[in-house]
């Protein structure tokens, strides 16, 4: 199934950037085939999909992820028609910052220092690290709430501090295009309403992957499916988000409502898997059938 977005600003101007035939194939495994969208200067793209769709897959593809073994990438991604695959390390770092999943230091180093490293595309040697830039490390170690742990030793802190870390290193580097890949990862909901607002607030190109559907439609100006490496709809999430989509990409029923929060958006309802059993909470010996949720009395086993 493919949604195609009806009048998104994408569509009516040329986009900043171009995602034009993406296909990657690793060892034999085909794992995006023939992927392109556009999206213009400063809007929030969520790529969305199941486990194993090639969601990380198309943000390494977009930076030029150096895979260490045999890869096969064809298509290409402009920033403003110049080709990215053609761009040296350090422009192509000035230009996009990358947040991923995985990131480990074997060695002892400060929160703070971790953050300086976002400077370094900019920097020459003798430039480094002046009042002002400290001043600015500081600033952005605030908004993700981060000052009281400037000082502590990276590897010392909790997956959700190490992940909000990683997304204010990414904002020092004061990327024009910033991908994150699951940036809501480990963050408790206070910190993911705080990132993606955030990170929206910014104004810059962002894309990242997103596996909360009610997020990414709160936070997203479009979204991206994926499904087994295809592109199989794109659009704005009102646009994108329907029960049927959501049943025959993910499997799972659900409505979309109209969200309670401000502006035209929408929110997902899903509805439990039918299964038999008792019901916690129903009362003791309750028994009956969840049905979409819903206990239908008299038809227990
Ligand atoms: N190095 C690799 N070699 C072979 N196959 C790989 C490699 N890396 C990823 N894949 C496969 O490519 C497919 C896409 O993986 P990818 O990590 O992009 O999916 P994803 O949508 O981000 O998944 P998830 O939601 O689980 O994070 C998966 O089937 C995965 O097993």
């Amino acid at each position: 199934m493919m949604v195609q977005p009806s009048a998104s600003p994408a569509g009516v101007n040329k986009p900043y950037l171009s995602v034009e035939q993406l296909t990657l194939s690793l060892g034999r495994k085909p794992v995006l085939k023939d992927i392109s969208f556009g999206l213009s200067r400063g809007r929030m793209l969520g790529i969305v999909g199941p486990n194993g769709a090639g969601k990380s897959s198309l943000l390494r593809a977009i930076y030029c992820y150096r895979y260490d073994q045999k890869a096969h990438l064809s298509g290409q991604v402009r920033i403003e028609d110049v080709p990215v695959y053609t761009m040296s390390r350090r422009d192509r770092a000035c230009k996009i910052a990358v947040v991923l999943q995985e990131f480990n230091l074997t060695f002892e180093v400060s929160v703070f220092d971790v953050l300086a490293t976002g400077l370094t595309p900019r920097k020459s040697l003798l430039s480094f690290s002046s009042e002002n830039d400290r001043a600015y490390i500081r600033k952005v170690a605030a908004d993700l709430d981060l000052t009281t742990f400037l000082e502590r030793d990276f590897s010392s802190l909790s997956g959700g501090e190490k992940q909000r870390v990683l997304i204010a290193r990414a904002l020092v580097q004061q990327p024009d295009i910033l991908l994150l890949d699951e940036p809501t990862n480990h963050l408790d909901i206070q910190h993911q309403i705080e990132v993606l607002g955030l990170v929206r607030s910014l104004g810059v190109t962002v894309l990242l992957t997103i596996h909360d559907l009610n997020m990414a439609a709160a936070y997203c100006d479009e979204l991206v499916v994926l499904s087994q490496g295809e592109l199989v709809a794109t659009g704005t999430p009102k646009e994108v988000l329907t029960p049927e989509l959501i049943q025959s990409v993910f499997q799972v029923t659900a409505s979309v409502e109209p969200a309670s929060w401000p502006g035209d958006q929408i929110q997902v309802v899903y509805s439990m898997p039918q299964h038999a059993g008792t019901v916690a909470g129903a009362g003791a010996g309750a028994e009956g059938i969840v049905e979409e949720g819903i206990v239908k009395e008299g038809r227990g086993r």
